[in-house]
């Protein structure tokens, strides 16, 4: 297994080169390059069914697990090739964690939750009450939870199952958190506190967020890739429409479909 060391570019932590995904003989997601660059967020925005959350799923091997799915092209993070064959997609997924758009902590307690993910993913230390603060800490969550670690992570509310989710990930000591519509089942306060985590997490880590939300984007991202979809025999075919800068891709787009979504005229 390679070690990922950044060998590269300082600053880009994975690069999409050509990237082409099929669901069976569909071509879902079509010629996609695209540097995602280090302790930024990058927000991958656009229409239903464009293909953000499949392009995300590329980056840590997850479409691996979807009968079917065929991924062309090259991802590259930190210089190594994530597709090749001595590349263990476990390993990936330890570097390159992921929240989901629901919550979904383990049915297990608050402390079990992160010392589970811990554990299964080669924890060996003897601090694990460490390990579960710290990683709690960082998700704004300890606060709230410090005085119940054996209640049941479901007993949490929607945006606090949310923040132990993302402790879960964090434990794992990842560099890139992808995050597909992470606030999308949240009110708008447990939305803003989220936000307002991720903004403090890319100190250290490297987060990608799949949004609909534009103000979202526009609020906590760095940079901002539009994804538009066009219909095809077989459906619709995802491609990259625009990727810049956020205030650029928001105030001043070069496309005019990116003009139209980030004003609202579609979508
Ligand atoms: N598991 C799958 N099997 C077959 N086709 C799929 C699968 N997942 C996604 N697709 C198809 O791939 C295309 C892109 O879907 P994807 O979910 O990546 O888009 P999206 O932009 O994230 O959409 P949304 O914003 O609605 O979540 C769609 O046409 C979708 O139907």
């Amino acid at each position: 297994m390679p070690k990922f060391q950044n060998t590269e570019s300082k600053n880009i932590e994975l690069t999409a080169e050509n990237v082409n995904v099929y669901y069976g003989s569909t071509l879902a997601v079509k010629g996609v390059n695209l540097d995602i660059h280090s302790h930024e967020i990058t927000a991958f925005i656009g229409p239903s069914g464009c293909g953000k959350s499949t392009m995300l799923r590329c980056f840590n091997r997850l479409n691996d697990l979807i009968p079917d799915a065929k991924v062309e092209g090259n991802i590259t993070f930190r210089g190594q090739n994530l597709y090749e064959k001595k590349v263990d997609p476990v390993q990936v997924r330890r570097h390159i964690g992921m929240v989901f758009q629901k919550p979904n902590p383990f049915a297990k307690s608050i402390y079990d939750n992160i010392a589970f993910a811990a554990r299964v993913n080669g924890f060996r230390g003897k601090d694990m009450d460490d390990l579960v603060e710290n990683a709690l800490r960082q998700a704004a969550l300890w606060d709230e939870v410090k005085d119940k670690l054996k209640s049941n992570g479901l007993s949490l509310s929607g945006g606090q199952q949310q923040r132990l989710c993302i402790a879960r990930a964090i434990a794992i000591q990842p560099e890139v958190i992808l995050m597909d519509e992470p606030c999308s089942a949240l009110d708008p306060i447990s939305t803003l506190s989220i936000e307002q985590l991720l903004l403090n997490l890319k100190d250290k880590y490297t987060i990608i967020i799949v949004t609909h939300n534009m103000q979202q984007a526009s609020r906590v991202s760095d940079r901002t890739a539009f994804f538009n979809a066009r219909a095809t025999e077989k459906g619709k075919q995802g491609y990259l429409v625009e990727y810049s800068d956020t205030k650029t891709l928001f105030q001043s787009p070069v496309e005019e479909a990116t003009q139209q979504y980030v004003t609202g005229a579609f979508g």
